[in-house]
């Protein structure tokens, strides 16, 4: 079980009255969401919905009103060292020095561990080895990261966000680029990293694999439409729904997917103050 500065908050992450903008449009409006520690959460709606803006204002990268408690303490208060060592980040699209080999670019995930100018220590070396070789990427570590395929990036980029060995992991469609196996085995790590007391949150566009999580997020709109267990049939409906009825969840080998609908949604009826072509 991974240690927590206070003791067992009610919740590992919340957002409490979230509204964001980007110039003048409203992009998140009055979020409340709870994330209760040792659970992975996903967040899924349609394209944007405000997803990886909720996940940056989760991660204090993103200006809005309202607050975020990270471990029951405001977002803001926690030391900047302290919270970079608490929460770990993986973003869409990262950027990273195309130069830096691969275990440098992992080892930038030790920085918050480190005292300045001091060399890595073998604690942080074996985070960084650990991390690697959980995302398959140990065989590259003296390889440049440009010199990389965009799925292998991405599992670099991942172990960066592992070697941090952080309580709480944010990610920002981790599964991008990854093939099917890497996937899966994406899948099993975060299962361990929960049943070691971690908490995940991921937005995901691939709704059967946020089904495999233990509670999703629902957004649309900039709105939290639904927030429960993956296992709820209230949860299906939802993301059914704000998907405009395009999938349908069903359980297949003990699992719960998400399949889509091929028949198109009826076309709206002709309304009556429409003009009648000649
Ligand atoms: N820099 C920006 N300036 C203006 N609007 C922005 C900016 N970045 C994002 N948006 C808008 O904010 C909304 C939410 O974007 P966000 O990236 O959070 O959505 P998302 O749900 O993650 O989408 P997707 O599924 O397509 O990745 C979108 O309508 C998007 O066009």
């Amino acid at each position: 079980m991974v240690s927590s500065p206070s003791a067992t908050p009610a919740s590992a992450l919340s957002a409490h009255a979230i509204t964001a903008h980007m110039g003048p449009c409203a992009i998140l409006h009055d979020i409340h969401l709870a994330l209760a520690p040792g659970r992975w959460t996903s967040i899924v709606g349609p394209n944007g919905a405000g997803k990886s803006t909720l996940l940056r204002v989760l991660a204090g990268l993103q200006s809005c009103t309202g607050s975020v408690q990270l471990l029951g303490r405001a977002l803001a208060d926690w030391p900047r060292r302290e919270r970079a060592r608490t929460l770990s980040w993986l973003g869409q699209n990262e950027s990273a020095a195309d130069d830096l080999t691969v275990y440098d670019v992992a080892m930038l995930g030790r920085l918050p561990h480190q005292a300045w100018l001091a060399p890595p220590s073998s604690a942080d070396h074996a985070a960084v080895e650990q991390a690697l070789r959980a995302t398959q990427a140990w065989d590259w570590r003296t390889r440049a990261l440009g010199q990389l395929s965009g799925g292998e990036r991405q599992r670099v980029l991942l172990a960066r966000a592992l070697a941090v060995q952080a309580q709480v992991l944010l990610m920002d469609e981790p599964l991008a680029n990854l093939d099917p196996p890497h996937q899966a085995d994406w899948l099993l790590l975060v299962r361990e990293l929960v049943a070691r007391g971690h908490t995940v949150v991921s937005v995901l566009h691939e709704v059967s694999f946020a089904l495999q999580a233990d509670d999703v997020a629902v957004l649309a709109a900039g709105r939290l439409r639904h927030h429960g267990s993956t296992q709820d049939a209230a949860s299906h409906r939802a993301l059914e729904q704000v998907f405009d009825q395009r999938i349908a969840i069903t359980q297949a080998a003990g699992m719960w997917l998400a399949l889509p609908r091929l028949e198109r949604p009826a076309a709206p009826a002709p309304s009556a103050a429409a003009p009648v072509s000649a």
